[in-house]
């Protein structure tokens, strides 16, 4: 046997759990659930004023004024040591901001220039399994909205359940499918703000056509065309992965990968305007079968992120400037 913290998948990796809010905004809520608060209202708390407080907040501790976003998955946190001149803003020294109770996600906003452009970037995500409704889970993405970006790149860590795929691909979301979304889940839910956006979002090119081809441009520049694919992610709830039978019918409906986060962002991004690029980094391997030995665990997906570290600094790093570049025009 080996010394692997998880086998079997029954792994754990939560972090240990500070006081699970910064300030004095969540203590009203009545429930507390292992340290992090669940409260549906919750949900529509983060209003426009609230998100404005925090980006002025932001904006009062950093010079720079970026306009792309960057969300770090799993494990692919270290990109943000590639940030130079930078200003390091911990989640819990942010007003009503939730904290990462997840291994591999730092928790910290950075505002840096990567390769030369200007970012603000989440060094750590929050989840829907860690007990935050998912409008809480998307609140920075508005954040980064006020602040003054108007493209997102979100990364994620994920299973790959279409077969071509292997362990340390890239798979450039061209799609989702939000699971969660036809179950009533949706960051959107609650009274709509129209300064954000529409009642009812088009989410029919949530994923910047351009801006796939031009990663596909990379992708051959950079020589990794081989690992590189295009494909459908969806976001299912965790925190457990997924049983055989779950995997078997959810390569029926196409998907490609399948993680725990993501969607409820970009469904955020897009509904206020947002030009969003993502891509999963494969982590595992989702095959449909019971005869296997292995399943996912937390510690080898982190793992997986940190040994792409190059290769994931030069996608984002090029996408950037990319689109760096498209704004100047
Ligand atoms: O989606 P990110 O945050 O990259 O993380 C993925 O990896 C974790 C499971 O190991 C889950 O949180 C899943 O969503
Ligand atoms: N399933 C769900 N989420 C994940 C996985 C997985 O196999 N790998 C990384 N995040």
């Amino acid at each position: 046997m080996s010394d692997k913290v998880c086998q079997n998948g029954n792994g754990t990796a939560a972090k240990p759990l500070t006081n699970g809010i910064a300030n004095g905004v969540d203590e009203k809520n009545e429930e507390k659930i292992a340290g992090v608060f669940y409260n549906a209202k919750e949900a529509s708390w983060y209003t426009y004023d609230v998100l404005q407080e925090i980006a002025n907040h932001l904006l009062a501790r950093t010079q720079l004024r970026p306009k792309i976003g960057i969300i770090l998955g799993t494990g692919l946190g270290s990109l943000a040591n590639q940030l130079t001149d930078a200003d390091y803003i911990d989640y819990q020294t942010i007003p009503h901001f939730p904290v990462s109770t997840v291994e591999g996600h730092v928790g910290r906003l950075i505002f840096g220039y990567l390769k030369g452009v200007p970012v603000m970037c989440m060094q750590g995500r929050f989840h829907y399994y860690e007990g935050y409704p998912l409008a809480k889970c998307a609140m920075p993405v508005r954040v980064m909205k006020l602040v003054g970006c108007s493209h997102l790149i979100a990364t994620n860590a994920a299973g790959g359940l279409h077969p071509d795929y292997k362990v340390g691909d890239i798979m450039l979301m061209k799609d989702h499918i939000n699971i969660m979304g036809f179950a009533g889940n949706n960051p959107l839910q609650g009274p709509n703000d129209s300064r954000f956006g529409p009642r009812f979002p088009n989410m029919f090119n949530a994923y910047d056509f351009k801006l796939l081809k031009k990663a596909k441009e990379i992708g051959r520049d950079i020589g990794i065309e081989n690992n590189l694919h295009e494909g459908v992610y969806i976001c299912l709830g965790g925190p457990n992965f997924e049983t055989v039978a779950e995997l078997k019918m959810l390569r029926i409906w196409g998907v490609d990968a399948v993680g725990m986060s993501t969607v409820h962002e970009i469904t955020t991004a897009v509904h206020c305007g947002m030009t969003c690029f993502a891509f999963s980094l494969i982590t595992n391997l989702c095959i449909p079968s019971y005869d296997l030995e292995e399943s996912p665990c937390h510690e080898d997906i982190v793992g997986i992120g940190k040994r792409q570290e190059n290769t994931l600094t030069e996608l984002v790093s090029r996408m950037a400037k990319h689109i760096h570049m498209e704004l100047k025009k």
